[in-house]
């Protein structure tokens, strides 16, 4: 009788291990698998006697049946990505007479088939609601806020501040800085917390419209203004955003044709559409926004002086990445964890070191070339951890090389140039900063930097 049930738990064992769909794996104590079922060794397309014996984390992508071992914690229902596809996984610690023996990991679907339809399904749901979101976000147009603004560095703090204090009234922002420092974040915010927040917030990329289109662009239309022209004519973007905010971003690109006209809607309140008899009365706030040295541009005749006094009421500063170095850790982490909720992979932070690379390294293309950065490390990465390899060779610090037959003068030389070079760029250029960053007088910094003709 008691021969007769061991073989029935073994026949059933086997009926509801192998013969089912489902994708079980166990582990020992030390990580290594003890058992994996047939329908995984064909999923992970692995051989069983390959697999038995190994570390599991070199049989299974991603996995953290290991860690489940160190923790003795379940993880239930906890999203896994294999193979391209998301997998919903359980872990379970197994114990023996209260030790710790290993654990137990199922994946949840019952054939790879189904879970591919599942998937698809899923992942064309998921685009419906993202098309659903970005519907609501050109409805209205803005959405980041200043939750969003991810900082810690007095000066962007400040700066929230002062969107606070301006959002609820109607001056005309402008916000300098240099690319991909945030400067649209801010634009988004200041609409979002002022009394037009309900009405449209719309952004017209000066830099990218071509100059005879613009005029129309940005006023719109009549009917029959000139050939080809749409029946019923087109609003402009200036009449869509009536009510709201419109953000000129890259306003140093705008042809001097148009200045003048943005001036007039400035000063008139009221916009002329191509080929209109009447102006049209409108109400917008302006935020506007460039890279570009205005005063510069209004010097060579290529801005208009007084368009800049009109949209310079208050003026935003947003400092270079490499000028809130404080901000990097915070930033990158944050980043880092949108991004993997994006792609799906468990990445949770980055080795010290990097944190350490990220703060060294000079960023020209600020925040934006640090998002690029994380997304390009989290593909990489085969671990929990972003590790130095993993990013971008150009923020890697580089081990110094020499040329075997330089000799330890030119070597110095060479070295001391590399360090000024560096340093200069962290401090953008100004050479008193460099000088007290590297602790010398700011003559020796002058003498050096001819010396090496930096
Ligand atoms: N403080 C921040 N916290 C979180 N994300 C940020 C922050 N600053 C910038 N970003 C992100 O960096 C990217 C670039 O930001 P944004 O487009 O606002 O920069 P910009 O200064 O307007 O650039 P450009 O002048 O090139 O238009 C965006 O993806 C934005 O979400």
């Amino acid at each position: 009788m008691q021969f007769l049930l061991e073989n029935q738990k073994k026949e059933l064992f086997d009926t509801f291990f192998e013969s089912g769909n489902f994708c079980i794996v166990v582990v020992d104590h030390n990580g290594n698998v003890s058992y994996i079922n047939e329908s995984y060794c064909r999923f992970l397309e692995v051989e069983k006697h390959d697999a038995i014996g190994r570390h599991v984390t070199e049989v299974i992508e991603n996995t953290r049946m290991h860690l489940v071992v160190e923790s003795g914690k379940e993880e239930m229902a906890d999203l896994q990505y294999i193979k391209g596809n998301y997998m919903i996984a359980n872990r379970i610690p197994l114990y023996a007479d209260g030790q710790m023996v290993g654990a137990f990991g199922m994946v949840l679907f019952r054939d790879t088939e189904e879970w591919l339809k599942m998937n698809s399904h899923i992942r064309e749901l998921l685009l419906e609601l993202k098309a659903y979101r970005s519907q609501k976000h050109e409805s209205n147009g803005a959405s980041y806020s200043l939750h969003h603004i991810i900082s810690r560095s007095p000066v962007l703090e400040q700066l929230k501040d002062k969107t606070k204090q301006i959002a609820p009234t109607d001056v005309s922002v402008l916000i300098r800085g240099e690319s991909g420092t945030g400067k649209e974040l801010f634009a988004h915010s200041i609409h979002h917390l002022s009394e037009r927040s309900s009405r449209p917030f719309v952004k017209v990329n000066c830099a990218a419209i071509p100059e005879h289109l613009l005029e129309s662009e940005l006023f719109g239309y009549q009917e029959g203004a000139f050939t080809g022209a749409k029946k019923g004519g087109k609003p402009g973007k200036f009449q869509m955003a009536d009510g709201g905010t419109i953000f000129l971003d890259e306003i140093g690109d705008m042809p001097m044709s148009a200045q003048v006209k943005i001036l007039r809607v400035l000063q008139e309140g009221e916009v002329e559409a191509v080929g209109a008899v009447q102006p049209q009365k409108v109400d917008v706030r302006i935020i506007a926004s460039t890279h570009q040295p205005l005063e510069k541009l209004i010097a060579e005749q290529r801005f208009r002086e007084d368009l800049f006094y009109r949209i310079n009421v208050v003026q935003f500063h947003v400092p270079s990445l490499r000028q809130r170095t404080e901000d990097i850790p915070l930033l990158a982490k944050s980043l880092l964890l949108k991004i993997t909720d994006r792609i799906g992979k468990r990445v949770e932070d980055f080795r010290d070191e990097v944190y350490e690379s990220l703060m060294e390294y000079h960023w020209p293309g600020n925040v934006r070339e640090l998002e690029n950065a994380i997304e390009a490390a989290a593909h990489l990465t085969n671990s929990e951890e972003i590790q130095m390899r993993d990013l971008p060779e150009y923020i890697q610090p580089h081990s110094y090389q020499w040329e075997e037959d330089l000799s330890l003068k030119e070597i110095l030389d060479q070295t001391e140039k590399r360090v000024i070079e560096k340093t200069l760029q962290k401090a953008n250029g100004d050479k008193i900063k460099a000088a007290e960053l590297l602790g010398i007088g700011k003559s020796s910094l002058y003498d050096k930097t001819k010396k090496y003709n930096l």
